[in-house]
């Protein structure tokens, strides 16, 4: 029997950076959850454990601090982007990096004085090897609602189904969005602004007949209004909001009460881009 080794990365996931800008009273925060991994000539270690093509995890994590002092942070996608270029650039086994980064959010408080704002947060995912530069952003934990204009109706029946038509029910979803950026070089915090604001915008706009429906207007939003897009990948849990029988109180329920159910819970997952464009599956 003849076996091989089969694709393979490793990196140091999950280092958690906090920077602090001190330009004068008022400070500056980034809250990083910054995960590296690269790829490359590393049949050595695997087949003979012979290190010499291995920078430790333990030194990439010296260089997220490293680098956050020298160079500070600025938006994610570019502190992901000069991380992913000196490993490719610095070690020569290393063919490809790829960063992905969480950045919480902090709302101000006063010039030093920060709260953790517990809504949704910012990723991206930087990929850099010898054919080019990918870069996605994205969301995850957009918690999203609409009391109304939402129906679902029309489906597939068969002998299992027992879930009522509506007409008007509770539309709701925690938005998980990354896109590809058409380029590297970027207003990172300006587009990040723009694309957020399309998927909500789109959310709240669409009439929606599924959150099939809804999913596809979002990513179409995105990329009739921002350029820099090339595509738009959504996964979308439906947050089921279940009408509660309020009969045996002698009372009617006109999508008034609801149990909000955390699980089992639909998930709609779809990818939007651009006539004639074909997904790029690696920048993901
Ligand atoms: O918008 C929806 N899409 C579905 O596919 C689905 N399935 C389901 O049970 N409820 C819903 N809602």
């Amino acid at each position: 029997m003849s076996i091989v080794l089969g694709p393979n990365q490793y990196g140091k996931a999950e280092t958690r950076v906090v920077r602090v800008v001190r330009d004068g009273a008022r400070h500056e925060l980034r809250d990083l959850n910054v995960s590296v991994a690269l790829a490359g000539d590393l049949a050595g270690t695997h087949l003979t454990g012979d290190n010499t093509a291995v920078l430790p995890t333990d030194t990439q994590k010296n260089t997220v601090y490293a680098f956050a002092k020298r160079y500070g942070i600025g938006e994610p996608e570019e502190f992901g982007l000069r991380l992913a270029r000196h490993f490719v650039a610095s070690q020569p086994s290393i063919g490809r990096a790829r960063v992905s980064i969480e950045q919480y959010a902090w709302r101000r408080l006063g010039p030093h004085s920060f709260q953790r704002d517990g809504g949704e947060t910012r990723t991206c995912a930087v990929t850099v090897d010898s054919d080019g530069e990918w870069v996605v952003s994205g969301l995850t934990d957009l918690v999203l609602l609409n009391s109304t204009d939402s129906e679902f109706w029309g489906y597939a029946k068969d002998e299992y189904t027992t879930l009522p038509e509506t007409k008007d029910r509770v539309l709701a979803t925690a938005v998980s969005a990354r896109w590809l950026h058409a380029s590297s070089t970027m207003d990172w915090a300006a587009s990040y602004d723009g694309v957020r604001a399309a998927l909500v915008a789109a959310f709240v706009e669409t009439y929606s007949l599924s959150l099939q429906q809804t999913l596809y207007a979002m990513g179409r939003r995105v990329l009739e209004e921002r350029p820099e897009i090339a595509e738009v990948r959504l996964a979308l849990p439906n947050k089921h909001h279940l009408l509660v029988d309020l009969s045996p109180f002698g009372l009617d329920n006109p999508n008034e009460v609801f149990v909000a159910a955390d699980r089992p819970y639909g998930l709609i997952e779809g990818s939007v881009l651009r006539a004639g464009a074909s997904p790029v599956d690696g920048a993901f």
